[in-house]
């Protein structure tokens, strides 16, 4: 559904993506995972077309993202900091969207309601605190029933009783045979909802398979467990290039 293809990304001197090839399937639900800075947030935002690559392309359903922005439509984003207009009230924001997305009449109002959104309408956006704010990044997200579904950092800032909300959210769409990325440091969150897991280190893929996979590989049955041997290895590998650089 998602190939990235030979992705090269640098900003100025540092190379922070070098030459990434990942495929990403319907059903599936990836967890993208790295030390601070490691490029998860550049990766999504080249497959968003926000941030374009030195070389390399992004294909979607099999079309390249060049000069393509229609295939955006089937991405629901949630940004890890999301940024609105201040003075537009939440309820013309959310009409704003869907005057964007005229084709789509079907809205998903189920996080909309569960968050309780549809009863503070008339907020303007300044006026919200940040778990709002990442709440109505949420039911954006989730309104016009992507095929795919981009989260950075859902859950950060989110309330506990919002965070299952969300996370029960995810669960069904997850079900309903979407595709899911999801970056995030909590690594119980992870374990819940993804199948598949991703570890950047360096600018590389150091580790791209199953959950399953990783849980076998380093012989660990915990997930975090297992993230914190992959978390161990990525040092060493790194230790020893340090050392091998030296002689
Ligand atoms: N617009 C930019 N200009 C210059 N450098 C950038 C830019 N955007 C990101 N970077 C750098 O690229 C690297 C990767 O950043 P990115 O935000 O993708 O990391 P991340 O893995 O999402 O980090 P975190 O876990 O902290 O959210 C960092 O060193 C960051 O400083």
């Amino acid at each position: 559904m998602i190939s990235v293809r030979h992705i090269h990304k640098k900003f100025g001197k540092l190379d922070v993506l070098k030459d990434f090839e990942l495929e990403f399937q319907a059903g599936n639900s990836y967890a993208l995972m790295g030390p601070n800075g490691s490029g998860k947030t550049t990766l999504i935002k080249i497959i968003l077309a926000m941030v374009l690559p030195n070389s390399g392309d992004v294909l979607v359903n099999g079309q390249s993202i060049k000069g393509n922005t229609a295939y955006r439509s089937q991405i629901g984003y949630m940004p890890q900091i999301g940024r609105y207009p201040d003075n537009m009230r939440i309820g013309q924001l959310f009409s704003m969207m869907q005057d964007i997305r005229p084709e789509i009449k079907d809205y998903d109002m189920d996080l909309v309601k569960a968050f309780g959104l549809d009863t503070m309408l008339d907020k303007p956006m300044h006026t919200l605190s940040g778990g709002t704010r990442q709440k109505v990044s949420a039911a954006l997200a989730f309104m016009f029933r992507p095929a795919i579904l981009i989260l950075d950092e859902p859950t950060a800032g989110l309330d506990p009783i919002a965070v299952e909300v969300l996370k029960n959210k995810i669960k069904r769409e997850r079900e309903a045979g979407k595709l899911i990325l999801i970056t995030s440091h909590i690594l119980s969150e992870l374990e819940e909802l993804t199948n598949q897991a991703i570890y950047i280190f360096e600018g590389e893929v150091f580790f791209n398979d199953s959950v399953e996979s990783l849980k076998d590989i380093t012989g660990e049955n915990k997930f975090s467990t297992a993230i914190a041997r992959l978390m161990e290895w990525s040092l060493k590998k790194n230790t020893k290039k340090t050392e091998l650089a030296h002689v």
